[in-house]
């Protein structure tokens, strides 16, 4: 029988020189009644990375960024947000959750909802209202802000939640699974929107995803972790040029070959091979 080729490999990757680390995660570990999810994760994140975090199906990601976003406590280890240690939600993190019909609320129009966490910053309400509608702008919504939330279109939806942690002004972004839930076309119109939100405004973002192909059209680098007990399998940097294109991108050598990497540290291999 015809062995199949190894992937190409892809070189770990390095720190990126000269780089300050944003989020610095150190040993952590957390389980659930004393059953271990996440089995010491250490990684950096670096200002002004797009890093894709992938893993198989309950492996923990969930749980990693809401230990990372200061939402759930954990055993042992640290996490770090520009060097001061996490023990609540920092105010310079935004969250987006794959969930968006559960995280806007639904008696509020859309500008209301993208207003709302900004309450809580020390700002005036004029400029508060100025944060909310330039973020309402950014996504393609400034003329939405009377709506509803159950008014618009999943898709919609989703880029309210994006427009509300932009509002935020933060200077780290933790997604997670954001464009799981809506269709095809408009999740790549919802990765194209990413890409360039983070390239004008200079964010660092930490972006959880199921799909492969997402996190390496995304990403700078790819955290691929273990199955639970789960640590970080392989760190790669994807070196592809940007700006990148949906479908030129998509259709290069090396997409490929990163995508056959991305898979093997996955694991898919193995199981294939029974
Ligand atoms: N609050 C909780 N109490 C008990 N167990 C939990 C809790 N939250 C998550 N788990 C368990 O921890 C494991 C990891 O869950 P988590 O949602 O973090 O994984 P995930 O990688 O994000 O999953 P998916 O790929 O399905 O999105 C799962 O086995 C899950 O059932």
């Amino acid at each position: 029988m015809a062995e199949t080729a190894p992937p190409p490999a892809v070189a770990p990757a390095a720190a990126p020189a000269g780089r300050t680390p944003i989020l610095e995660v150190d040993g952590l570990r957390k389980g659930y009644g004393g059953d271990p999810v996440l089995d010491g994760i250490s990684l950096q994140v670096f200002e002004g990375e797009f890093v894709s975090v992938v893993g198989p199906s309950g492996c923990g990601k969930t749980t990693m960024l809401r230990c990372l976003a200061g939402l759930l406590p954990f055993e042992s280890g640290t996490v770090r947000i520009d060097g001061a240690a996490v023990t609540g939600p920092p105010a310079t993190l935004g969250i987006v959750f794959q969930d968006y019909s559960r995280s806007l609320l639904p008696w509020l129009s859309v500008r209301d909802n993208v207003r709302l966490p900004l309450r809580y910053q020390a700002i005036s309400k004029k400029q508060a209202a100025a944060q909310a509608d330039e973020a309402l702008e950014s996504v393609g919504l400034a003329a939405d802000g009377h709506k509803r939330p159950w008014q618009l279109s999943g898709g919609m939806q989703q880029r309210v939640a994006i427009a509300r942690a932009l509002a935020y002004r933060p200077r780290l972004l933790l997604m997670d699974e954001p464009f799981a839930s809506v269709d095809a076309q408009t999740r790549v119109e919802l990765e194209d929107l990413m890409l360039r939100l983070w390239s004008e405004r200079a964010m660092t973002i930490a972006f959880v995803t199921h799909d492969i192909d997402e996190a390496i059209y995304l990403g700078d680098r790819i955290v691929a972790l273990t199955r639970r007990p789960t640590g970080i399998r392989e760190t790669m940097t994807v070196d592809l040029p940007r700006p990148r294109d949906q479908i030129a991108t998509k259709a290069t050598e090396r997409f490929a070959e990163l995508r056959a990497s991305v898979f093997t540290a996955l694991g898919h291999h193995e199981e294939a091979a029974g």
